[in-house]
């Protein structure tokens, strides 16, 4: 298989023109990006040899993965947790439009590039998100623990899945900030009973401690990776299982 650079990653300061509406209420708003960077196409299969362009980490095979999930759930935060292991604290920025982050892993000796997609999940730009759905290959469907209406919503984002994503995109549910123990409003048994009516995998995760971040991330470029370039007599990489033997439980890392 040919080896590739991947271009530098795109963050929040991107230089897309952005086509979104300018924010309003209190929040701030953290410019995004209205489409991918030209030499990138998220479309369609996994990315096989594309010729290199600029400067970056070399990776076989690339794939798509978006975040989604109602606004101020930590769809950032996991992302920049997992992309530079650090957690934004402070004032909530809301995200606009769309942005993306680029994250190279070694997958069982294979480079395995992930272009993860975070949406804004305020209401207003519902409609911009909707044209990303159909490129991705993977989802991560994030509630925030301490919110019961944003788990309340997850059945709302389920549907709005079922109808703009590939039906066989992966999707995973995490339920986010799980370090904010004396906040809880959803207990882990919900999530778990809510994910299993679907048929979903599932953990909680946190971005500020780390919790299962590179886990959900890694279980999901391990899926991926093993649905495009799996040999017959390759075990089958079981997901479920995966991270259920995987995740570690909210009480196990605190720091
Ligand atoms: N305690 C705790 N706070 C978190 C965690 N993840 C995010 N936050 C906080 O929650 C707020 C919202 O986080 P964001 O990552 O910006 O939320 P978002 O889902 O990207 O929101 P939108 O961009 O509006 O869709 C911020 O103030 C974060 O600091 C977490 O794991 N634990
Ligand atoms: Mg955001």
């Amino acid at each position: 298989m040919s080896r590739k650079k991947t271009p530098k990653s795109k963050g929040a300061s991107a230089p897309a023109a952005s086509v979104l509406p300018a924010a309003n209420g209190s929040r701030p708003a953290r410019p995004g990006i209205a489409r991918p960077g030209p030499q990138v196409r998220p479309d369609g299969p996994p990315q096989l040899g594309r010729p290199s362009l600029g400067s970056g980490d070399f990776y076989d095979v690339a794939f798509k993965v978006m975040l989604v999930g109602d606004s101020g759930v930590g769809k950032t935060c996991l992302l920049v947790r997992f992309k530079d292991g650090a957690f934004l604290a402070g004032t909530f920025i809301s995200t606009v439009g769309i942005d993306f982050r680029n994250k190279v892993l070694d997958v069982d000796g294979m480079k395995v590039k992930l272009q993860i997609w975070d949406t804004a999940g305020q209401e207003r730009f519902r409609s911009v998100t909707h044209a990303y759905y159909r490129d991705a290959h993977a989802l991560l469907l994030l509630y925030d623990v301490t919110n019961k209406a944003s788990f309340d919503n997850i059945q709302a984002w389920l549907t709005e899945i079922q109808e703009y994503a590939q039906h066989d995109v992966v999707l995973m549910l995490l339920g986010n900030k799980v370090d904010s123990a004396q906040e809880r409003a959803v207990k882990r048994e919900d999530g778990e009973k809510l994910a299993k009516e679907y048929g979903l995998p599932f953990m909680e995760t946190s971005a500020k401690t780390g919790l299962n971040v590179d886990l959900a991330f890694t279980a999901i470029a391990k899926e991926l990776k093993q649905r495009s370039t799996k040999a017959p007599s390759e075990p089958r990489f079981r997901l479920h299982d995966y991270v259920k033997r995987e995740g570690r439980g909210a009480s196990c890392c605190t720091p």
